[in-house]
């Protein structure tokens, strides 16, 4: 769809529009500031005084007085090994987190656990260096099938010092024609292909019509990590062989599928029941759960993610567990069809997310990157040490540009 027609439809009253589709209009539209207080925030929940066998109930109202949804606050196990969780954002170096880490669970859409702050500063930045320069070979990019990208993959070209140097078309890529620079027609998801036209470079050198690192850098929408998926035949590819997750990833997603007390959110009854018959077989996911395939999300500003089930696994009720990064962002969730309304819930840098059970099966999209949400602790300017990186400058720099960063990860069989 065009930027003009977008706008259009955005300003027209929705007449046969899903409920799911007017969510996405709301959030989509840029020509005012979103309504924050519409989305779920826990900053916002009124939590009561008494717990209830370890569970504390709590009602989130929305700023227009107009709904309310209740929630559960559930206690983590002990996520001390991948060293997240809230307990530790405000605990001095070297003191031991833990005991109080807690999840919330949302009865509205069983299966859905969310962790807000559950990553520490450090660790963010760390995931950020990590999830960026994982983008390359063997991992599949959706630049990939249009451009033989540098063997080290764009970031790791661009960070060291090879931003100017010219990235050719694949044959694939000239038989389209020009100006395709990016396409997963799928997940559909669109992760919005505006602004992926490149201008062409002022100056003698590249010649002219000639890509570079430095020009490719913000078009990365995402890459694959674990069992490689084609997101345009929708399977899993799995002759390409098994590639690791990466290590940070694979630690923190696992830990937080594994520490999750699923009793809190299966149970029939409250907070939260599973219903339907594919009750899964959660008992064994803190032992077993151990994702092997996901993607990384690259968003910049102004992209969004149209709603959408991931339902490509064999396994489709064990945990999808999914990390944000860098600017806030409106996610909707709803029901197994559009009709029903989805809740908008404010996505954070640290905020952690689990799909499991009936919750693998609810449509889901993200409309709305929020700018001007960027954490000072990610910005170019702070000046900590970071894990896996000599310089975090230019990482910062990448974030500040608008950029949002979403791994989400399961476990294929
Ligand atoms: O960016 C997000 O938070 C959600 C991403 C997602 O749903 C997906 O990649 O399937
Ligand atoms: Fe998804």
């Amino acid at each position: 769809m065009s930027r003009k027609k977008r706008t259009a439809a955005a300003t027209t009253a929705p007449t046969n529009l899903t409920a799911f589709r007017c969510a996405e209009r709301l959030w989509k539209d840029r020509s005012s500031n979103p309504d924050l207080s519409l989305a779920f925030d826990p900053r916002r929940i009124l939590w009561e005084d008494e717990t209830f066998e370890g569970r504390t109930r709590g009602v989130w109202p929305s700023g227009d007085g107009a709904q309310e949804e209740v929630c559960w606050r559930v206690p983590m196990g002990d996520l001390a090994e991948a060293g997240m969780g809230q307990t530790r954002w405000w605990k001095g170096k070297g003191r031991e987190g833990g005991g109080d880490d807690y999840a919330i669970v949302i009865p509205r859409i069983p299966g859905l656990v969310f962790f807000p702050r559950i990553l520490p500063e450090a660790l963010q930045r760390a995931l950020v260096v990590e999830t960026l320069q994982h983008a390359r070979r063997p991992n599949l990019t959706q630049l990939d099938k249009l451009y033989d990208l540098p063997s080290e993959g764009l970031w790791n070209a661009w960070t060291t010092g090879k931003g100017e140097e010219v990235v050719e078309r694949t044959a694939d890529a000239a038989a389209v024609g020009p100006g395709v620079t990016a396409g997963p027609s799928a997940a559909a998801n669109a992760l919005g292909l505006e602004g992926a036209t490149k201008t062409a470079p002022k100056g003698a050198e590249p010649a002219q019509g000639a890509v570079t690192v430095r020009d490719l850098l913000p078009k990365l929408r995402w890459a694959n990590v674990g069992w490689f998926y084609d997101w345009t035949t929708k399977r899993y590819e799995f002759d390409r062989g098994f590639v690791s997750l990466p290590p940070l990833v694979h630690l923190c997603c696992r830990a937080l599928a594994r520490q999750t007390p699923w009793q809190h959110v299966f149970s029939n009854d409250k907070p939260s029941s599973l219903s339907g018959k594919a009750s899964p077989d959660w008992r064994r996911w803190k032992d077993v759960y151990d994702p092997d395939a996901g993607i990384v999300n690259f968003y910049q500003l102004k992209d969004s993610l149209t709603s959408h089930v991931d339902q490509a696994e064999v396994d489709a009720v064990s945990p999808l567990v999914s990390l944000s990064l860098g600017h806030s962002s409106v996610f909707l969730v709803g029901g197994t069809d559009r009709d029903t309304p989805p809740l908008a819930i404010l996505l954070r840098s640290g905020d952690g997310l689990c799909m499991a059970g009936a919750g693998r099966r609810v449509y889901h999209g993200l409309p709305r990157v929020l700018e001007g949400s960027l954490p000072v602790y990610l910005r170019a300017s702070q000046d900590e040490a970071v894990q896996g990186a000599d310089d975090w400058r230019l990482y910062g720099e990448y974030l500040e540009r608008g950029a949002r960063i979403n791994v989400n990860v399961r476990s294929v069989f």
